[in-house]
C-alpha cells in the first residue's frame, strides 16, 4: 500500500528570543510521517524535540513565515482559531508527567476531555468505558490519581488523550519517569493500539531503546535540526551521522565492548594476517555459517569476541567484533567475500607482528 501523508511539516524554524540573543530552538526542520507510522523523535536534553513536536498542533506556532505545517491535508496555519481547535482534537497528546487532574476519578479525567464532544450523558458514559477497558484500566474506573502506580497514570493519560478518536498521538516523553518495565508495557500499549485503531504514533524520547522496540521510522534530532532521518533498520545496520551512532551504541554496547577489547593482549599484539573486525549484518546472513564459510573457502578462522543480535521489526540485524586469522592474502579475500555476502566490514585494526614460529 503506498505511503499516505499525514504530518507534513516544511521549513520549521521556532527562535525564542532571550535577554540578548537569539535560541534557534529549531532550525529549518522538515518532518514528514506517513498514516500509521511510529515515528520516533530523539535528541538529547534540549536538542528541540519537544518545541518541533508542539508545532504539529501549534501549540507552538513556527516563527517563519514561510514555514508550513499540514496535517491530514489541512494547512493549519490557514485556520481561524476555532478551526483550529476542531483540527487539535484530532491529535492526543501524552506527557511525562502525565497531567491528571487529582480531584477527579479516573472516569471522571477521561469524560473531561469529552466535553466537546456534544455526546448525550449515556453515550459519554458508555465511552469512558471503552476507553479504560483500552488501556486495561476498567476496575480503576472509579479511583483516584493518586492511588494509582505511574504506569497506571500514563495509560490514564493515553484513554483521556485517545477520547476523541485523534488519527495522531503525540508521546512526549511519556516513559521518561517509569521504570523499565512499565516503560516496556506502555511502549506495547501504544504499538498496540497503532495496529488495533491505525493510531500514527509520533514518539519523542532521549532513550533508543524505546524507539527500538515500537518505532519503523526515526529522527536524530540535534541543536535544532535533524541530523539523520530513516527507517528504524537502515538507521540501526548504517547509522551515519555521530550523534546517531552514539545513540545505537547506547542499545548495542559495542563502543563499550570496543573498549574492553582493545585491552586484550591478543588485539595489542596483532599477527600479520590478523585483523579486527566490526562485522554488521542484517536478515539471512547469521553469523554461524559465515564463518563456517570462511575457513571453508579461505582457511581464515574467526574468532568472536563480541556478539549482539537484535530483532528489529522482525529483522534479525547482528553485530560481531571478530579477529580473523589467515595468510594476509586468505585474510584479505576473506574480506572481499564478506562484502560481497551484503556483510557491512569494518576494519578496527590490522596485525603488524610477525607470528613467531614459538607461537
Ligand atoms: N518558551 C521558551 N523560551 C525560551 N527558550 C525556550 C523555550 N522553550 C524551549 N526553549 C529552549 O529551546 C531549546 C529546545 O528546547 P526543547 O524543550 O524543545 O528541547 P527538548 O529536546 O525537548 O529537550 P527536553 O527533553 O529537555 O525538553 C532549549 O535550548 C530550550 O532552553
Amino acid at each position: 500500500m503506498a505511503a499516505e501523508p499525514i504530518i507534513e511539516l516544511k521549513n520549521i524554524c521556532v527562535t525564542f528570543k532571550e535577554d540578548k540573543r537569539d535560541v534557534h530552538a529549531v532550525d529549518h526542520v522538515d518532518l514528514n510521517v506517513d498514516r500509521g507510522d511510529i515515528y520516533g523523535v530523539v535528541g538529547y536534553s534540549g536538542a528541540g524535540k519537544s518545541t518541533l513536536i508542539r508545532v504539529i498542533n501549534l501549540l507552538q506556532r513556527p516563527t517563519n513565515a514561510d514555514a508550513s505545517v499540514k496535517v491530514n491535508g489541512t494547512d493549519l496555519l490557514g485556520l481561524d482559531a476555532s478551526k483550529l481547535r476542531g483540527e487539535r482534537r484530532k491529535i492526543g497528546m501524552i506527557f511525562q508527567h502525565f497531567n491528571l487532574m487529582q480531584s477527579l476519578s479516573i472516569a471522571d479525567n477521561v469524560d473531561f476531555a469529552l466535553k466537546k464532544a456534544h455526546l448525550s450523558k449515556a453515550d459519554r458514559k458508555k465511552r469512558v468505558a471503552e476507553l479504560l477497558e483500552l488501556v486495561g484500566l476498567t476496575d480503576k474506573a472509579d479511583d483516584y490519581p493518586a492511588q494509582l502506580s505511574g504506569g497506571q497514570k500514563q495509560r490514564v493519560g493515553i484513554a483521556r488523550a485517545l477520547a476523541n478518536r485523534p488519527d495522531i498521538l503525540i508521546s512526549d516523553e511519556a516513559t521518561s519517569a517509569l521504570d523499565p518495565k512499565t516503560t516496556v508495557a506502555i511502549l506495547d500499549l501504544l504499538a498496540d493500539l497503532n495496529r488495533k485503531l491505525g493510531l500514527t504514533v509520533v514518539l519523542i524520547t532521549h532513550e533508543m531503546d524505546a524507539v527500538k522496540r515500537i518505532c519503523n521510522r526515526v529522527a536524530v534530532m540535534e541543536a535544532g535540526r535533524l541530523v539523520e532521518t530513516g527507517d528504524l533498520l537502515q538507521i540501526f545496520s548504517q547509522p551515519e551521522a555521530p550523534l546517531t551512532k552514539d545513540f545505537i551504541d547506547t542499545t548495542t554496547h559495542l563502543e563499550s565492548a570496543l573498549a574492553a577489547v582493545n585491552q586484550q593482549a591478543a588485539i595489542k599484539h596483532l599477527q600479520v594476517g590478523s585483523v579486527l573486525v566490526q562485522l554488521g549484518y542484517q536478515g539471512e546472513s547469521t553469523d554461524q555459517p559465515l564463518i563456517t564459510e570462511l575457513y571453508r573457502r579461505f582457511e581464515v578462522s574467526a574468532n568472536i569476541l563480541y556478539g549482539n543480535l537484535e530483532i528489529l521489526q522482525g529483522t534479525p540485524v547482528g553485530n560481531l567484533l571478530v579477529i580473523l586469522s589467515g595468510t594476509p592474502k586468505h585474510t584479505e579475500q576473506a574480506l572481499v567475500f564478506m562484502k560481497e555476502q551484503r556483510v557491512s566490514v569494518k576494519v578496527l585494526k590490522s596485525g603488524t607482528e610477525e607470528v613467531s614460529v614459538h607461537d
